[in-house]
């Protein structure tokens, strides 16, 4: 009986997808084992165009194969459902005692083993790169710790620490960071309930005997507005809802926290997810060594910030006189106050009164703000602690898996960032994400759409050149010199102008006209530019998208910190004598803004990227809904024209002709041989063979022969060329 699957049965929806194409004919005739293997690897399919790769990808994914190779990427498929034995410990191990690897079925271990095995080889470049790459519930982040706990267990350090039994091993901290990042950086979000506010890049650091010896995290623009504004539906960070739902008796009257209070940035509390098992993220912290007391200080400082929340502001009877509180809204500020331990006064003064330096002799002025402003410093303070919180906790975690240089030789790098993002309102998050996404798709054209055609073309291959997107002239736009859409923004910032946005509409207009990756919606009434981006156009608001550049944090609230008597704020808020300085004079202090810093650390890890041999994961979410079982075509076909797979797949597919005509060719015409009938000597049989292809296989062979030799010679282990080393004679 055929399975049936979302309502319809297997079978019928195998043959509708594959319908016309030489595949159908095949399938029919073929056993599950041999139809599967058939579409292993997309360069095979023949013709490669879109729809065939939907197509194959939607036949494995309805007998549950999730992984597919395409060229030098793999395309991973979320299953949305617990898949037995798939990442299994006995599985690793198969794949890692592999003679080839890259014969068993497609996996993100066959992409592990090969990066691990290519660092013991020792042939330049070493240093490995995965970039692991989807939209928002796509399984980047459990790709991730999948590969994660590969390298921990194939590349497990031989020792436990020297002279300190109580630490644990480098393994084990490693894998501990990934719950307590989870906790402080990831959220429940429209799109996935596990959803990653923040970028990652990890790097696994590996000692002369290819063990694990060290580690290494950097992380890229958390989404702190968060902590403050959670959307419709969305919550707030994992940690809050663990410290409300997990605390013990005594820690809920310490963090005055009782039970079913309402804070107001804490919304949809009533969800129970999986993610919110605190007891896993304080035994995480312990083995990365932030003890029990430093614990208990964080989520105290956690607890303020819900109290904080719930303080509203009442415009008052008189202008002249700061906002007014109701009584029970004082009662928040008292608890804020106590356990921020920030006096009570000089909280609510930082909060309602702005301190104006101004006149030769820097007079001080006090003004009270207005409710609107003292909404916005409430919600700044709060991003404020916890941006800082979580780059503290980021580099307590580095501390814990640090090694110095000398303690490694070599690095296989993660990185798990930020899908292409195109929402109904996009503003500079978006545009910052999506920078990164042009940046990491001009990495991949340049390492290999590029590189292997230039290669074929240097081997005199038969090659008709395939066009691919440069997308130079969008990265000119966004970040190029002198003039581009993060200069302009920067120089409203340098320039300090009260923000029009329709003034700055018309600058960007005026500046950048010639590059042909802009144009505006006339049809919308707001101030907006459009980019037509490598996956697709985006309207970006100009409304406050100067104000988020500064991303201004008014000196009473930081002076207020640094006076705080709480261990950790003074940890996180020193002082210092040139922030002492700034806070006098901070209206002339160079502003380091937003886009500078996101792309002086993203310029960093390109660099990085480019010294190391890069691996591609697209992820993939075969549906908007997350469930179980459901390939949404269009939702698919988005996401691989997003990831340029065509373009990668023709480009494998025809850079080996021989794939197609001599190895392809020989399996095909071997299994519809077979399946038809044919008696292995028929004379229809050999005639068809001998005579329609073997022009064709003798160019191949030769081809194949001339590459297998230079590839010998180089000892490379050249992506795609396994199967065809089989087919030699
Ligand atoms: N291989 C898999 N097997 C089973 N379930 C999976 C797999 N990959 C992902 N999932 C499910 O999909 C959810 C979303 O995956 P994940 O959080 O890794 O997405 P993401 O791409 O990192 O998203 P974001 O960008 O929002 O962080 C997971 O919480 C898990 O439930």
């Amino acid at each position: 009986m055929p399975k049936q699957v979302n309502g319809q049965k297997e079978d019928s929806i195998i043959q509708n997808d594959l319908s016309e194409s030489f595949e159908e004919e095949v399938r029919a005739f073929l056993s599950d084992e041999e139809k599967l293997h058939l579409f292993d690897d997309l360069t095979k399919v023949n013709p490669v165009t879109m729809t065939t790769v939907l197509k194959c990808l939607q036949a494995r994914y309805t007998v549950n194969l999730f992984y597919t190779n395409a060229g030098c990427s793999l395309v991973a498929l979320n299953p949305f459902q617990p898949i037995s034995c798939l990442y299994s410990p006995e599985l690793m191990r198969e794949y890692h005692v592999a003679v080839r690897p890259q014969d068993l079925k497609p996996h993100i271990f066959a992409v592990a083993e090969q990066t691990y095995r290519n660092v013991q080889s020792q042939i330049d470049p070493i240093n490995q790169s995965i970039i692991v790459s989807g939209e928002s519930g796509a399984g980047k982040t459990w790709t991730s710790r999948c590969l994660m706990k590969f390298y921990a267990s194939v590349a497990a350090s031989v020792t436990s620490p020297k002279d300190n039994e109580t630490v644990e091993r480098i393994e084990k901290r490693v894998l501990d960071s990934n719950p307590v990042m989870e906790a402080f950086g990831n959220a429940c979000t429209l799109r996935n309930n596990n959803s990653s506010r923040f970028g990652k890049y990890i790097q696994l650091q590996l000692d002369r005997f290819h063990h694990l010896s060290s580690a290494s995290i950097q992380t890229f623009l958390l989404e702190k507005t968060r902590v403050a504004y959670q959307a419709p539906n969305e919550r707030n960070f994992h940690i809050f809802y663990q410290i409300t739902k997990g605390a013990t008796a005594e820690e809920r009257l310490e963090w005055n926290l009782p039970e079913g209070a309402d804070y107001r940035w804490l919304p949809n509390s009533e969800r129970n997810l999986d993610e919110d098992c605190f007891e896993v993220t304080r035994d995480a912290m312990f083995h990365l060594g932030i003890d029990r007391s430093t614990q208990n200080n964080i989520f105290k400082v956690l607890s303020g910030l819900l109290h904080l929340g719930n303080i509203q502001f009442s415009n008052p009877l008189d202008e002249s006189q700061p906002c007014e509180l109701e009584d029970k809204i004082k009662d928040f500020v008292k608890i804020t106050g106590d356990l921020l331990k920030i006096p009570v006064e000089e909280l609510l003064e930082s909060l309602r009164i702005r301190t104006i330096t101004a006149g030769k002799q820097q007079q001080v002025f006090k003004k009270p703000c207005s409710r609107a402003e003292c909404e916005t410093r409430r919600d700044c303070l709060a991003k404020v602690i916890y941006a800082k919180l979580f780059e503290w906790l980021v580099s307590v975690i580095n501390e814990s898996i640090y090694a110095d240089t000398s303690a490694w030789t070599s690095f296989i790098g993660l990185l798990d960032v930020y899908g292409f993002e195109a929402f109904p309102e996009n503003n500079l998050e978006q545009l910052c994400i999506n920078y990164a996404n042009e940046k990491l798709q001009q990495h991949f054209v340049a390492h290999y759409l590029k590189a292997q055609q230039e290669e074929y073309a240097a081997e005199g291959l038969q090659w008709s050149f395939i066009n691919y997107q440069d997308n130079q002239n969008c990265l000119d736009l966004i970040e190029g010199n002198p003039l581009s859409i993060f200069s302009l923004l920067n120089e409203e910032c340098r320039l300090n102008r009260s923000s029009n946005p329709d003034l700055f509409q018309t600058r960007i207009e005026k500046a950048l006209s010639d590059n042909q990756c802009l144009s505006r919606d006339k049809f919308s009434k707001k101030p907006n530019f459009i980019i037509s981006h490598y996956a697709g156009e985006v309207c970006y608001q100009l409304e406050a998208m100067v104000e988020k550049n500064k991303d201004p944090i008014p000196p009473e609230l930081i002076h207020v910190l640094q006076n705080s008597k709480d261990p950790l704020l003074q940890k996180l808020f020193p002082v210092t004598e040139t922030n002492q300085n700034n806070v006098r004079t901070q209206n002339r202090a160079a502003v380091i803004t937003v886009v500078s810093k996101f792309k002086g650390s993203l310029e960093n890890l390109m660099q990085i990227l480019n010294s190391t041999k890069p691996h591609y994961i697209r992820c993939i979410k075969p549906n908007a809904d997350c469930k179980a079982l459901t390939f949404k075509r269009e939702e698919v076909l988005s996401q691989l024209q997003a990831c340029g797979i065509v373009e990668a797949v023709t480009i494998s597919a025809a850079g080996f002709p021989i794939r197609i005509s001599f190895e392809s060719f020989t399996e095909r015409y071997e299994i519809l041989r077979r399946s038809r009938g044919y008696n292995k000597n028929s004379v229809c049989g050999k005639s068809n063979y001998h005579t329609a292809k073997k022009k064709e296989i003798s160019t191949a062979e030769k081809q194949i022969v001339s590459r297998m030799e230079r590839y010998r010679d180089h000892q490379v282990p050249a992506l795609g060329m396994q199967n065809t080393h089989a087919a030699l004679p």
